[in-house]
């Protein structure tokens, strides 16, 4: 059984388009990253899968149940975490929470006393008188404070500074060592790829490629950047799976998609003084799939 399974999830909103057809499978215990540009359709999938909003065609499951016939059901198990916060801001943080956990089959005390903690947060100060940062960690306490089962994460990180961001993630590690499966969806690439064991890319509501991180980088082109003793023979690296090549007399950087041998052998006729293969980042090959599907 899959944690988050969509099939063929399609929602219009009026004429216009949210998301097109989207399938997901998203296995237990996977920290699973959902990235795409603004407007790209990431909120539109979660609030789908809360059933915030219903779908025009297709359908979602969270825990094998179909999320609109068991919602109330399936939230019970699941912790959300909204892009942005918006609160009665005339109420303790404490007060807040208390009444969000009264939400669910369980005492939530103690968890919501051990989150504070970890995320520095005042339960004393009201609403009102807590910064932006701050009201995003009520958030995060808030999202978690029932230990789910699935936590979802809509664009986390916003207004948190680097060294909360850093405690939100060894929490969100934690939860997932714990059990807890985690779906994050995010357009900072630099974050999915420290966190996540797979990803979805969407673009214009319609994912266009799902893939482990590990697998996307390595199936990827390499960025190779070579320092020849003498200047480089001419055309020498114009051969099939090179682009963006640059040569300037005995230096030449490019981009190296295919056999790796047939490189390595050319590479060979040359005394080299120095190379570099590196991988890309996940940014480049973001933009790669992107412009691939233009
Ligand atoms: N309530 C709405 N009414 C009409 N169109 C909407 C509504 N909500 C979203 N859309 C449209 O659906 C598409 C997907 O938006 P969505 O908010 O899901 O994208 P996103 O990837 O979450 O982007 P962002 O990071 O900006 O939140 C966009 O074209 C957006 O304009």
């Amino acid at each position: 059984m899959h944690v988050i399974e969509t099939n063929k999830l399609t929602k219009y909103y009026g004429k216009s388009r949210g998301i097109l057809d989207v399938s997901m499978k998203v296995n237990e215990g996977e920290i699973y990253g959902f990235i795409g540009p603004n407007g790209a359709g990431k909120s539109t999938t979660i609030r789908t899968l809360l059933s915030l909003i219903y779908p025009t065609s297709g359908s979602a499951k969270i825990f094998g149940k179909d999320c609109i016939k068991h919602g109330a059901q399936i939230r019970q198990e699941v912790g959300y975490l909204p892009s942005e916060v918006f609160y009665y801001d005339n109420m303790k943080a404490m007060d807040l929470l208390k009444y969000s956990a009264s939400f669910y089959n369980k005492n939530c005390d103690k968890r919501i006393k051990e989150l504070a903690e970890i995320m520095d947060l005042n339960l004393n100060k009201k609403i009102n008188d807590l910064s932006f940062g701050n009201k995003k960690k009520v958030g995060i306490v808030q999202g978690l404070l029932h230990e789910p089962k699935l936590i979802i994460l809509d664009e986390p990180t916003g207004g948190l500074d680097p060294l909360m961001q850093q405690k939100f993630f060894d929490l969100i590690r934690d939860e997932n060592k714990k059990g807890a499966t985690i779906f994050f969806s995010s357009h900072i690439l630099d974050e999915v790829q420290r966190m996540c064991d797979r990803v979805s890319i969407i673009k214009e509501g319609k994912i266009i490629k799902t893939e482990s991180i590990e697998s996307l980088r390595q199936d990827n082109y390499k960025k190779l950047r070579i320092e020849g003793a003498t200047p480089l023979p001419e055309g020498i690296f114009n051969g099939a799976g090179v682009t963006d090549l640059q040569v300037e007399a005995n230096r030449a950087s490019f981009l190296y998609k295919g056999d790796i041998n047939s490189i390595v052998k050319q590479l060979s006729t040359i005394q080299l003084k120095n190379l570099l293969v590196e991988e890309p980042t996940l940014e480049e090959i973001f933009m790669y799939y992107y412009e691939k599907e233009a």
